[in-house]
């Protein structure tokens, strides 16, 4: 760890999974302009502007969320669900439905889905700005967007709007930021695209808006065949296959036994990669010219992508959860199913099969079910409510308030909770620190990963030296220039933690922009972890000599030694 200095705050691991992802401007909106916002059918301004009737309204009461978003509710949205199995055009429909209007915003669940639109667009002739948590990539004459989901702008007035993977709204750590797009979002035409399973809810959800609702049936476009026979053996990869597992270590073990045999060199995708080097592995495998012919990826692909993938292997049909290991459920193994064969790709025939002879029925079962239908959707209390129930309650912390909210919230039966643990996890860090309630609650959303010790350390070092002198120089935590290739796996993860360590300061630099003032640094340095981390993955297994893929060790240990952006 000699890169990251001066962490001296160890933080108690919890047993809780990773939760939020960012929707800090939605709040931040929801706080700047949303006073008028409506409570139970009032006024929260008015009521707000006296104190005694103040006390009466119920700030726990969840069961009207449709009145969050009074912009979206002066209009008669004409809201399309494109719903069908994987691989039916369903994005394809609704983004050139999007490329068509005069302006529009994109919502997917991936930066790399927002990176792929964003690039569509921008390659039609249609400027597109790239707006996630960490990057904002403003395009000349730009009226349309391509965000990941917490990033949507729920103030402005679009022409036409697509939130992909609607059924995520289900999802239990971020189904609310799903929830909020789906009511709050004002445009004309909103695209709703996902799984059948959303539908009922959907519309159940949309009764009490004035919006018109439609639903359009999708059938796949080409073929998906569930094999009778297992892999078996590793001798038996080919060209264009996928396997599929869901750790770290045994990502890295697949990729050197399949690269020992000396056939097939292989690109890798999982979760806690940089998203750029997710981005570039991915690439690099859907390039025909490239040597990566095999991928080698977690559930990190199991949405909306298209990649170049023929065959899908399941090493294993089961994934720890955070809690346990359990079976993968039907929407899940249907979504990873459905990455092979994609329609126009190399290979428009796609095959599923698992390693394991065991595993096969409940691959051939889970692709012949439908998905459960969704019950609720993810709900989550605003930042504003939270406000108004502090200025009632000044001795109450975050940590209480949050909890506060949490056991008392009062929900119609269309929705539930978010799970809060992750924020629970940062309030009861950063709640002592002299910190207003909104920058408590910035670092709570932020994108840190509380069960990695340097990233949550990291959170603590930022919020420590904000709270005592209102600005965070990055060469205080880390020391530009020691950065260097990981010589093992667990070198490995330490970068990939640095690596979000500085994606969490990129992340702030965008909300604080005066206090943290070291956005470049920031960015050119993990620019430099993901180049570090791919020489690592390059050198694993067997070799082949690689041109051209990386900048030379010469170039690389120039780049190493000063502070620089050239690669961003
Ligand atoms: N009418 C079409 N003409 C040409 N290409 C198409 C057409 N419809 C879909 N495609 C292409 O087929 C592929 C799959 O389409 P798309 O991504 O829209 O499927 P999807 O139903 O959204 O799948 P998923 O559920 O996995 O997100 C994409 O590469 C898309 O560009
Ligand atoms: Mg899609």
């Amino acid at each position: 760890m000699a890169a990251l200095l001066l962490l001296r705050r160890k933080l108690s691991t919890f047993a809780f999974s990773r939760v939020l992802d960012d929707n800090v401007e939605g709040f931040r909106l929801h706080v700047e302009l949303n006073i008028r916002a409506l409570v139970g059918g009032y006024s929260l301004s008015r009521q707000y502007s006296n104190r005694s009737s103040a006390k009466k309204i119920d700030f726990t009461d969840l069961t009207c969320p449709h009145t969050w978003y009074p912009n979206a509710r002066r209009k008669n949205r004409k809201v399309i669900l494109h719903v069908g199995p994987t691989n039916s055009g369903k994005t394809y429909q609704a983004l050139k439905r999007l490329e068509s209007s005069p302006s529009g915003i994109y919502c997917g669940p991936l930066r790399l889905l927002a990176w792929e639109v964003a690039k569509r667009l921008n390659k039609a002739k249609v400027p597109c700005d790239l707006i996630t948590g960490q990057e904002r990539d403003e395009v000349d004459g730009a009226k349309h967007k391509s965000v990941t989901v917490e990033m949507a702008d729920v103030t402005f007035d679009y022409s036409c709007a697509v939130v992909d993977e609607i059924q995520m709204l289900g999802c239990k750590t971020r189904g609310f930021s799903f929830t909020r797009a789906l009511l709050g979002i004002s445009a004309n035409e909103l695209h709703l695209c996902g799984d059948p399973a959303a539908v009922p809810l959907i519309e159940e959800i949309l009764k009490v808006t004035s919006d018109d609702v439609e639903v359009r049936h999708y059938n796949r476009l080409s073929p998906l065949i569930p094999l009778k026979k297992p892999l078996g053996s590793f001798h038996n990869i080919h060209k264009g296959d996928c396997i599929v597992t869901f750790s770290r270590q045994k990502i890295y073990k697949l990729k050197k036994e399949i690269e020992n045999g000396g056939k097939h060199l292989c690109s890798v995708v999982y979760g806690s990669l940089p998203p750029e080097t997710r981005t570039r592995q991915a690439t690099m495998f859907n390039d025909s010219s490239s040597e990566f012919d095999v991928l080698v990826a977690s559930d990190a692909i199991g949405m909306g992508l298209n990649l170049n993938i023929s065959r899908i292997i399941f090493s294993t049909m089961k994934k720890f959860d955070g809690n346990e290991m359990r079976d993968l459920t039907i929407a899940e193994v249907k979504q990873i199913a459905g990455r092979a064969g994609r329609y126009g790709s190399k290979f428009p025939t796609g095959e599923v099969t698992c390693l394991d002879v065991d595993d096969l029925p409940l691959l051939h079962t889970s692709l012949n079910s439908p998905s459960p239908i969704l019950e609720r959707a993810g709900l989550f209390p605003t930042f504003d409510l939270m406000y108004m129930y502090s200025r009632l309650h000044p001795r109450k912390g975050l940590y209480q308030i949050l909890e506060y909210f949490l056991e008392n919230v009062k929900l119609s039966q269309n929705y539930f909770i978010t799970d809060g643990a992750e924020m629970l996890k940062v309030a009861a860090v950063i709640d002592e620190m002299p910190l207003s309630l909104h920058d408590k609650y910035l670092f709570c959303i932020s994108p840190v990963d509380m069960d990695d010790d340097i990233s949550s350390q990291g959170l603590t070092q930022f919020a420590q030296s904000y709270a005592k002198k209102g600005i965070v120089r990055l060469k205080e935590i880390f020391t530009p220039g020691t950065l260097r290739v990981p010589q093992t796996e667990n070198a490995l993860k330490e970068l990939e933690s640095i690596h979000k360590v500085l994606d969490l300061y990129v992340w702030l630099s965008f909300r604080l922009e005066e206090s943290f003032p070291d956005r470049e640094l920031a960015a050119s340095q993990k620019a430099i972890c993901s180049m570090l981390i791919e020489e690592f993955l390059q050198g694993l297994g067997w070799q082949k000599p690689i041109a051209n893929k990386l900048p030379s060790r010469s170039k690389l240990s120039t780049l190493l030694s000063k502070d620089t952006t050239q690669y961003l």
